[in-house]
C-alpha cells in the first residue's frame, strides 16, 4: 500500500467539518457554487464515520473520499460492499500520490468492516485499474424516436399511466420500491438504502433542471391501482423550423415486467411536443431494447458502469452462485492486498431449484493453476457482465486448456446483464 507522502496526513472527516469535505469535491469536481436551495433538496449523503480526508501541514483538507455501506447483489446472493464516491483531490495537491493513499485506506477500512468487495462509477475510466478494479457492468443510453412502435405484449393495454409533477414526500415510496422490485435477481441493481440517497433519488432542485421543466414522475398501474412501473423525465423545449422539438429526458426508467415496459415507453414515447426520447443507465438486455421493432432506431450507446474491486477473493467468490459447476484453481495476483494473492480452489456444490451452484473456496496450496488472473480480471468478471474468456482472448486471464476455461467462464457468467441504475 503506498503511504501518505510527506507532509501530508489521513483523517476521518467529522461531522462539522462537512463544509470542507464539501468544498474540496466542489473544486476538485468543478461544482457550480453551492445553492441553499439545491442543499435543502439534497442532503448530503455519506455517513460521518465514511468521509475520509487528507491534511496538508497547515490543517487543511486537501483531499477527500467517502463511501457507502452497499449490499451489492451478485449472480444468485449478495455481498456487503462498500461503494466508494465523492473522491477528489484539490488541482493545487494533485499527482502527489493522494489518491493512492486515500485508496489504501479505503481498502483497509473497508475490509475491517467486513466489506468484501468495493464498487464505484469512475469519472475518468482511466484511473482505477492500477488499483485493482475492475470494469464489471456495462450500460446503455438510447435515444427513441417518438412514435417509435413497440411488439405486442399481452396485459399492457390494460395497464393504465399517471403523470404527475415529481413530488420528493409524495412519490420517495413507490419509486424506492419499485426499484426494489424489479431489480430482483440482477446483480449490481444496488438499493439505494439509506433515507438520503432514497430522496436525492427523487429529488429536484432547480440547478438540476438546465433549461428544463421541473421533473415529472410517469407510473404505470395495474387495474387495483398497484404501481408496475416508473419513469422520472422532464420535458426540455426546442423549435425546429417552427415547429416544436422538445426532447424527454428520462432520469430512470423502470418497470416490474414485460407488460409494465410496454405500458411505461408507449406513454413515454407518445408525449405532445416531443421528437425523441433519450435514457441512460438501462442495463444492456433492457427489455426496451427487444421490445422496439427497430431497435437500431434507439442509437444506443454502450458505456462502463460499475466498477468492482474484490476486497477478500474467497469471501467474495462464495458470495455468489455460479450457472455451471466448476472445480478449478484460481491462481490470483493482487499487488495492493497479499492476502488475496495466491491460489484459491473453486468447487462447487448441488445445484439449487433455479439450476445454480453454490461454491466453497479454499486455500490451494502449490496446486497446479486452472486460471491464472489478477485481481482485477477477478472483479470484472464477478457479476458476469464480462467473460473470462473474452478476457484471456485480451491476455488478461490465462486458461490452463481451452475446456478448463470454457467451463470456468460458464459458471462465472449470469443470465441477467449487471447494472446499476444509478450514479453514487
Ligand atoms: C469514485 C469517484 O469518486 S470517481 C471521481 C474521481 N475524481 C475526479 O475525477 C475529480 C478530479 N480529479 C481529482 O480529484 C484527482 O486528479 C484524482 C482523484 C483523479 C487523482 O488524484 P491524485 O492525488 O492526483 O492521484 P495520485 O497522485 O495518487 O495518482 C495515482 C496514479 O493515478 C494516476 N492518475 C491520477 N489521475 C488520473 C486520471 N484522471 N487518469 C489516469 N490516471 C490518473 C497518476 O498518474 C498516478 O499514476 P502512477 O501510479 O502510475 O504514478
Amino acid at each position: 500500500m503506498r503511504p501518505v507522502p510527506a507532509g501530508y496526513r489521513l483523517t476521518v472527516v467529522p461531522a462539522e467539518r462537512v463544509d470542507e469535505f464539501r468544498d474540496v469535491d466542489s473544486i476538485a469536481f468543478a461544482m457550480p457554487p453551492r445553492d441553499p436551495a439545491n442543499d435543502a433538496a439534497v442532503p448530503f449523503p455519506i455517513p460521518a464515520d465514511r468521509t475520509v480526508g487528507v491534511e496538508d501541514g497547515s490543517g487543511a483538507l486537501v483531499a477527500a473520499h467517502g463511501s457507502y455501506a452497499f449490499t451489492l447483489p451478485t449472480p444468485g446472493g449478495s455481498v456487503p460492499c462498500a461503494g466508494l464516491t465523492w473522491v477528489g483531490v484539490r488541482p493545487d495537491h494533485r499527482r502527489r500520490g493522494l489518491l493512492s493513499a486515500m485508496i489504501g485506506a479505503h481498502l483497509d477500512r473497508s475490509l475491517a468492516r467486513g466489506e468484501v468487495v468495493s464498487a464505484l462509477f469512475a469519472m475518468e475510466a482511466g484511473i482505477y485499474g492500477r488499483f485493482g478494479y475492475g470494469s464489471a457492468a456495462d450500460n446503455v443510453g438510447v435515444t427513441v424516436p417518438r412514435g417509435s412502435a413497440l411488439r405486442d405484449v399481452p396485459g399492457a393495454a390494460d395497464l393504465t399511466v399517471r403523470f404527475a409533477t415529481l413530488d420528493a414526500d409524495a412519490h420517495l415510496d413507490l419509486v424506492d420500491r419499485v426499484h426494489v422490485a424489479a431489480g430482483a435477481g440482477r446483480p449490481g441493481w444496488i438499493a439505494r438504502g439509506s433515507d438520503a440517497r432514497r430522496r436525492i433519488a427523487v429529488a429536484d432542485p432547480p440547478p438540476w433542471r438546465e433549461g428544463g421543466e421541473a421533473a415529472r414522475l410517469l407510473t404505470v398501474h395495474d387495474t387495483a391501482g398497484e404501481p408496475r412501473g416508473y419513469a422520472i423525465l422532464r420535458r426540455k423545449a426546442a423549435w425546429t423550423d417552427g415547429n416544436p422539438a422538445y426532447t424527454v429526458q428520462v432520469r430512470e426508467a423502470v418497470a416490474l415486467d414485460a407488460a409494465a415496459t410496454h405500458r411505461l415507453w408507449s406513454a413515454l414515447l407518445d408525449l405532445d411536443l416531443t421528437v425523441s426520447v433519450e435514457a441512460r443507465l438501462l442495463p444492456v438486455d433492457d427489455l426496451l431494447l427487444h421490445l422496439l421493432v427497430e431497435p437500431r432506431r434507439a442509437a444506443a450507446k454502450v458505456d462502463d458502469n460499475i466498477w468492482l474491486r474484490l476486497l477478500d477473493v474467497p469471501a467474495a467468490l462464495a458470495g455468489r452462485r455460479y450457472a455451471a459447476p466448476v472445480d478449478a484453481v484460481l491462481d490470483v495476483t493482487d499487488a495492493l492486498l497479499p492476502a488475496n494473492a495466491g491460489r484459491w480452489r473453486l468447487v462447487t456444490g448441488d445445484a439449487g431449484p433455479d439450476g445454480t451452484y453454490p461454491a466453497t473456496v479454499q486455500p490451494a496450496g502449490d496446486a497446479a493453476p486452472d486460471l491464472t488472473l489478477d485481481v482485477r480480471e477477478l472483479g470484472a468478471a464477478y457479476l458476469g457482465g464480462r467473460t473470462l474468456t473474452a478476457l484471456a482472448g485480451a491476455g488478461l486471464v490465462t486458461g490452463r486448456d481451452a475446456a478448463t476455461l470454457h467451463r470456468a467462464s460458464t459458471a462465472f457468467t449470469s443470465p441477467l446483464a449487471p447494472v446499476c441504475t444509478w450514479v453514487f
